[in-house]
């Protein structure tokens, strides 16, 4: 039996925009998906389900006897979840250079799901790590996220950043362009909060309904390249520490995603909160569409704020993570 766990994700800068090679930097945060892998004595792949925002279910296919999914829950979310842990047991075993074996996976996540955390780079960073692990062999985290990206790839229908699953793997904040992935030396000590509205947005539907945009009007085009230049502006105010230019930039950064339709009324209501607090800045983090925004201010106005805002469930701090994916005992 294996366990790993990885980090969440919140983006500073650059989400959507990374899909094209644009720059992106993720930052990770102290919340974890964690997934135990045991070897069945048959081929079968028994899931077990749970996080903050899921009831718990269990999934079991592959096998001779059974190779339909045997679940309580929508199908869409056991679809996707069977997708991402089919493809990360899928990349394990052809790391070990393996086939034809079983697993019981049991997930556990303090991610809200589909909320722009990264849950989904988590639980397949984690599960690719434990699996290799529990077929005996050890992966650099450079590895687990290579492989990692390529499930979110499948998942995400061929459009898919190697972002989150790099940030998830490595911990801290990274900064990533097409294949150019890297760590930024000095991560940045940033006064984030994050405010959640429940809701959930579909990844794949968001990064299409992008595309489609920018490949009907130049001006989305454009919106995406301007989003570029945010990114690169955000590196050096990141060099220089300077939270209230890095705040401004993030304003900017969620004014495009808007025009681009990732937002939302309730994500707009966060932000316009944040900001009235005496945010440095706010933004939407990940695909959208609903989710979690995130916003820079080290008095405790803006979680507050959040707190007392129609269509925001929950606030809270988020320290950055700096371990990426670990084994855990
Ligand atoms: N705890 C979990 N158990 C099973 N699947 C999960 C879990 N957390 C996330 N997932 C998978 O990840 C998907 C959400 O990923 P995505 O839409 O990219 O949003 P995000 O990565 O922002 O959370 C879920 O629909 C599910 O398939
Ligand atoms: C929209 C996108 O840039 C980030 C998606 O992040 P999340 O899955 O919503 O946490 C897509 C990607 O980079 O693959
Ligand atoms: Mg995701």
């Amino acid at each position: 039996m294996a366990t790993s766990s990885a980090p969440a994700k919140v983006y500073l800068f650059g989400e959507h925009a990374v899909v094209y090679g644009e720059p992106a930097v993720p930052c990770a945060i102290e919340r974890r998906a964690t997934v135990t892998v045991e070897q069945r004595a048959d081929t079968q792949i028994c899931v077990q389900a749970n996080d903050l925002t899921l009831d718990g279910f269990t999934v079991r296919w592959g096998g001779r006897t059974d190779s339909r999914p045997d679940v309580n829950v929508p199908t869409p979310l056991v679809e996707a979840a069977m997708g991402y842990i089919d493809g990360a047991i899928e990349q394990a075993l052809e790391a070990a250079g393996e086939s034809g074996v079983g697993f019981d996976v049991t997930v556990e996540s303090d991610i809200p799901l589909g909320a722009g955390l990264g849950s989904s780079a988590a639980v397949v960073v984690a599960c690719i790590d434990a699996a290799t692990r529990e077929l005996g062999a050890d992966l650099a985290p450079e590895t687990v996220a290579d492989r990692a990206y390529r499930v979110e790839h499948e998942v995400q229908d061929g459009e898919a950043s190697r972002a989150d699953t790099f940030c998830s793997a490595m911990g801290g904040a990274v900064r990533v362009q097409g294949e150019d992935c890297r760590r930024l030396p000095d991560a940045p000590e940033l006064p984030v909060v994050i405010g959640y509205d429940g809701d959930a947005g579909d990844t794949g539907e968001l990064v299409a309904g992008v595309r489609a945009l920018k490949e009907e009007y130049g001006f989305a085009a454009e919106t995406v390249e301007s989003i570029g230049d945010i990114v690169r502006s955000g590196e050096r105010a990141l060099e220089d520490d300077d939270v209230e230019e890095i705040g401004r930039l993030m304003d900017f950064n969620h004014g495009l995603l808007s025009a681009l339709g990732v937002s939302a009324r309730t994500l707009d209501s966060m932000v316009w909160a944040a900001r009235e607090a005496g945010a440095a800045g706010a933004k939407l983090t990940g695909a959208g569409g609903g989710g979690c925004i995130v916003a820079l201010d080290r008095s405790e106005r803006t979680r507050t704020a959040l707190e007392y805002t129609p269509g925001c469930e929950t606030a809270f701090r988020a320290e950055l993570d700096t371990k990426g994916v670990r084994r855990e005992t």
